[in-house]
């Protein structure tokens, strides 16, 4: 595509734009605008394109391009789309940090102008209502940005480094810079927040960008398909939508880094085809997130936090407190709580609730329905496929053995497991791998952190569920089979940079620089080992205290020197003066 296609420069009828524009939106084609050899070819964005609006301030014209989809998810094709991001960074574009906040409030602007476009693609998609899915997913985007916004310039500058003492005279800093093309694939359960939330780390950091949405959560991948070529650099950052095939073909290209959010089966996938490239991955994964009620605790508050975080998305929370572990005489009251708690939320008739939402599709409706095979259910379990509703869920006794117990749930049924005691529970999510969340409830702090000391998670929340994502001063991300990495505020930013160490010397110190060019020897080891291990023996000590006092000399005799040359220079202009007087 380097060359300009003479014969097919025009500018096209309003017709044959809206045509094209509508079956760009109806998935049957990509439309391209060639904006001349150095432009090459840019999406079509919808009314707000330069190119549609000003076609005479292209090279020479404008001219579709009508592929189907396949062409552009092809091995080729993929390649050159990242090979002209790539080429976009190499120009130092994305660097500036003026560029990166501009970049930032683009995205901000988006999100608020289009705020209406973004809450009905997440409600179809999780038959989630407008508000909800505000609070669930649009604030924490508009907070990561202006969490940027604010801190990047500290983040982004140099930080001096600590020196030793052969380096005292030199310059010493860390230096974060910006990776190159990074990789984003998204997830569908928070289709916005989990695909842009990294975004905003990514152009914060200053690199340039290829985000994948998930193609399960269709709407909002359309939405950003949309939306971001209109107010993001287009060379810099780039949305690619399509499913297995599509990701597949992605990671075959050489990026610079890849943060992926899914489940841990694709999340080996992605290592193993990063592995080739030698390129650092991000794995936000999952896991069975366990919950501890301890007895000394208030069982109101308790299940009232659980019911949130459990059916909040109807259970389709990375971080969702995935089972309960608790003394089985806790058993009956947890479980009626729980079920005054749902009713107080989402009403006599929780179908009927705008506040709960629906299985995402087929597949994982019938994975989790199969979930309650031999189950004894002490609340809940209606199910409705048509509508893919699953009935917020208790099921008691539940054996660690079972299905249930066996992956992650993903979904609104929440099992009890007693134990005996805390050592008990402790050992219980010991004996399984380290899950993305733990939570324990007590009044007993020590407990609180008892527990923490003697497990392992990717995060923890005492006394509540979910809230440690909101907090963006603490890293989020999993540990062992819940993933690697983290993100979230200056995390982000920390991901998606290398933090490059530099030393600046100067030319001169060669007389000390000897201690290191050879030929070695007994008495320059010795040197080394005072300088870089500041290991003194009597003798250097006192060579050490001789070399101090000699410069402590040096500098009172500069010092009395100049006083001495000012004093002199006093006395002989106090006598040119009276000379000068007395003849005059
Ligand atoms: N840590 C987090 O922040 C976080 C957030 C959300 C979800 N999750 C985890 O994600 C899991 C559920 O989400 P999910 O979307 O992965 O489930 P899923 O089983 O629905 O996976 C479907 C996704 O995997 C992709 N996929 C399947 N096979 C692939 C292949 N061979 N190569 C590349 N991609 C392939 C599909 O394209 C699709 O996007 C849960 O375990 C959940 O805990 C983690
Ligand atoms: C005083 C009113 C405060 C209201 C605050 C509402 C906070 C709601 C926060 C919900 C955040 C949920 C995001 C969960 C994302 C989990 C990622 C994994 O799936």
């Amino acid at each position: 595509m380097g060359a300009w296609p003479r014969g097919l420069v025009q500018r096209p009828s309003q017709w044959v734009r809206t045509l094209s524009l509508a079956a760009e939106r109806w998935g049957l084609v990509h439309t391209r605008v060639w904006s001349g050899p150095v432009g090459g070819w840019k999406p079509a964005v919808p009314r707000s394109s330069e190119l549609w609006r000003h076609p005479e301030q292209c090279l020479t014209g404008i001219v579709l391009l009508h592929l189907p989809r396949s062409a552009f998810s092809s091995g080729p094709a993929m390649e050159r789309q990242v090979q002209r991001l790539r080429q976009t960074f190499r120009s130092g574009r994305s660097r500036p940090l003026r560029f990166r906040l501009q970049q930032l409030e683009a995205l901000r602007r988006m999100v608020q102008e289009r705020e209406k476009d973004i809450l009905a693609a997440i409600a179809a998609d999780l038959s989630k209502s407008e508000l909800n899915a505000y609070s669930h997913e649009v604030i924490t985007i508009l907070g990561e940005i202006d969490f940027m916004l604010g801190n990047l310039p500290e983040l982004a500058s140099a930080r001096p480094a600590k020196k030793n003492l052969l380096t005292m005279m030199d310059e010493a800093y860390v230096q974060p810079e910006p990776l190159g093309v990074v990789l984003i694939i998204g997830a569908w359960n928070y289709p916005f927040v989990l695909t842009l939330q990294p975004l905003v780390g990514a152009i914060a950091a200053g690199n340039a960008a290829i985000v994948k949405p998930s193609e399960l959560s269709e709407n909002t991948a359309k939405i950003l398909a949309e939306l971001l070529p209109q107010y993001l650099d287009q060379d810099l950052y780039m949305i690619v939508n399509g499913g297995v095939e599509e990701t597949t073909e992605l990671l075959r290209q050489r990026f610079d880094h890849i943060l992926y959010t899914g489940n841990t089966a694709v999340g080996k996938i992605v290592m193993e085809a990063a592995a080739k490239h030698l390129t650092p991955v991000t794995l936000e994964l999952g896991g069975k997130s366990p919950c501890y009620i301890d007895r000394d605790c208030d069982l109101d508050v308790a299940c009232r936090r659980i019911t949130w975080g459990k059916y909040m998305n109807c259970g389709q929370t990375c971080i969702a407190p995935d089972y309960i572990l608790c003394e089985a005489s806790l058993q009956d009251q947890i479980v009626q709580k729980i079920k005054d708690t749902v009713k107080d939320f989402y009403g006599e008739n929780v179908k009927a609730s705008p506040d709960y939402e629906r299985i995402i599709n087929l597949r994982h409706f019938k994975r989790i329905k199969s979930l309650l095979e031999g189950q004894k259910i002490a609340f809940g379990g209606e199910t409705d496929e048509a509508t893919r509703y699953i009935a917020p869920t208790i099921l008691t006794d539940v054996d660690p053995n079972s299905k249930v117990m066996q992956e992650e749930i993903f979904g609104p049924i929440l099992p009890i497991v007693s134990v005996k005691n805390v050592e008990e529970a402790i050992n219980f999510i010991n004996d399984r791998e380290k899950p993305l969340a733990l939570y324990i409830f007590s009044h007993n702090n020590k407990l609180i952190k008892r527990v923490i000391d003697e497990t392992s998670s990717g995060g923890v929340t005492g006394n509540d569920v979910i809230m440690h994502f909101t907090v963006n001063s603490l890293p989020f991300g999993g540990v062992g089979a819940s993933g690697m990495g983290a993100y979230h505020g200056k995390y982000s930013f920390d991901t998606f940079s290398h933090q490059r160490p530099c030393l600046l010397k100067g030319l001169k110190g060669e007389s000390v620089n000897k201690l290191r060019y050879p030929p070695n020897s007994e008495s320059k080891v010795s040197w080394s080992k005072f300088f870089l291990l500041k290991q003194f023996n009597k003798g250097r000590l006192q060579l050490l205290l001789l070399v101090c006092l000699v410069a402590v000399a040096a500098v009172i005799v500069k010092k009395y020197q100049a006083l001495w040359r000012g004093k002199a220079l006093l006395a002989s202009l106090i006598v040119q003066r009276l000379r000068w007087s007395s003849k005059h």
